[in-house]
């Protein structure tokens, strides 16, 4: 079921037409349904029914909104953080720390500690040395660091080059024939539970066979840790798994990817984790944004709106497809290209698109947007930070504000040589 549907003429988001969220909040905003994340998340855990100890962690860069974590929290997920500022967010939000996973292939000493102190439930490590260094700060508190070694096990996710992280000349993991010994040298340090070992290939997966592999040679590895004389109880298997960007699009489901993981891992008598980001919160959200002008082009009509690149990245960045759809649809298509009005001839959200015929004043959406959208967000242009808005049935706040670029232009941050 989709919560982003038309009533009468006009697009809602669940009971609440979008044309009152813009004209109460204003335009670019985010609309995110606590219906399809809570929909996301259940259908993501029956999927993995048939494993038997499955814990689920929502990979927090995905979507920080703190009232988006709340209602995750409430559907029982934990979260993959990568940093402290994530950390204190999903404890905000009200998820145990028991239930974090701290992931990242640069955290600070600072960070290690702090997560420590907070008393998070696992560490996916990146190397070694990183795992010298926490076993050291956990033995000055007295503690045992819960850890895994996450490893990169050189599969081509078959993804977008900037978002696939589990090929060998990829920054993220150790390499997996080094993990063995590695594993074996750090699983000596008192202060560290190193219990298992993690993998994550990448973003916005469409097909389960680069997953499949990759766990294939996790299965191998947690084999040979064991000959070797290690307890191994716990595999993370990261997130990645893809969305429906555009119409027709049908990547595997949760339950396909149920199916798989339950195949693979049927003999690995293990705790299983899981990231997902994407497949929870991507489809749950929508972009809006008015257009400002339609501005004669030489081959195709610009719609300018007043949303941008800055707002939402994902399209300059990765070349991403958004479909764009108007709020009151008229029926009538035009072919046409929409830009927004940053300074960058990257800041186009859509080429030649069969869209709605749209004129000044008239509302847009971008769906798909509930992924990596307002985190990704930014001040260039002196642009302000775009506001979030969370609808559940007939009720709707707004639960991260606009934030204008005057909020920084204080003569404070002049030093006084300058003034
Ligand atoms: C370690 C890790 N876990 C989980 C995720 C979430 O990925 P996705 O949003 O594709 O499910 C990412 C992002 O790619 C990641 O780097
Ligand atoms: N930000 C990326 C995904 C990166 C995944 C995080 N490792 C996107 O919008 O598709």
């Amino acid at each position: 079921m989709d919560y982003f549907a038309l009533q009468n003429g006009e697009l809602y988001a669940e009971d609440v037409p979008l044309s009152r969220i813009a004209g109460e909040v204003g335009t670019p905003v985010y609309v995110y349904s606590a219906a399809t994340l809570r929909r996301h998340a259940r259908v993501f855990r029956e999927g993995l029914a048939a494993v038997p100890r499955v814990h689920c962690a929502f990979a927090i860069k995905a979507n920080p909104n703190l009232a988006v974590l709340r209602v995750l929290a409430q559907e029982g997920f934990g979260a993959d953080v990568v940093s402290v500022g994530e950390m204190k967010r999903a404890l905000a939000s009200g998820m145990a720390a028991k239930d974090i996973v701290f992931s990242g292939v640069g955290k600070s000493r600072a960070e290690l500690a702090a997560a420590l102190d907070a008393g998070i439930g696992q560490f996916n490590l990146e190397l070694e040395e990183e795992g010298v260094v926490l076993a050291q700060l956990a033995a000055e508190r007295g503690m045992t660091a819960p850890a895994v070694l996450r490893v990169n096990p050189d599969v081509d996710a078959g993804t977008h080059e900037k978002i696939s992280t589990g090929k060998a000349e990829n920054k993220f993991g150790l390499p997996i024939d080094q993990a063995p010994e590695i594993f074996a040298r750090l699983a000596k340090l008192p202060g560290l539970n190193l219990r298992g070992v993690a993998v994550h290939i990448g973003s916005q997966l469409t097909s389960l066979d680069p997953l499949e592999a990759a766990f294939n040679r996790i299965g191998a590895l947690v084999r040979e840790l064991r000959a070797a004389g290690h307890a191994v109880t716990h595999v993370d298997l990261g997130g990645g798994l893809g969305v429906p960007y555009r119409p027709g699009e049908e990547p595997p489901s949760p339950a396909d990817f149920g199916a798989m993981v339950a195949r693979v891992t049927k003999d690995w008598d293990v705790a299983l984790m899981f990231e997902p980001g994407r497949v929870i919160a991507a489809n749950a959200g929508v972009f809006m944004t008015q257009v400002l002008w339609v501005k004669p082009g030489v081959t195709h009509p610009w719609v300018i709106v007043d949303g941008a690149m800055n707002d939402l990245a994902r399209v300059a960045m990765y070349d991403a497809y958004h479909a764009v759809e108007a709020v009151r649809p008229s029926g009538e298509m035009i072919t046409a290209n929409v830009a927004g009005p940053v300074c960058e001839s990257s800041d186009v959200f859509a080429k030649a698109r069969k869209i709605d015929t749209v004129k000044t004043g008239d509302l847009i959406v971008l769906r798909s947007a509930g992924a990596y959208g307002a985190t990704m967000a930014s001040t260039y242009n002196s642009r302000p930070l775009v506001p979030e808005v969370l609808v559940e049935g007939a009720n709707y706040a707004v639960v991260a504000g606009r934030i204008a670029a005057e909020t920084i232009m204080s003569e404070e941050n002049v030093p006084d040589w300058l003034k």
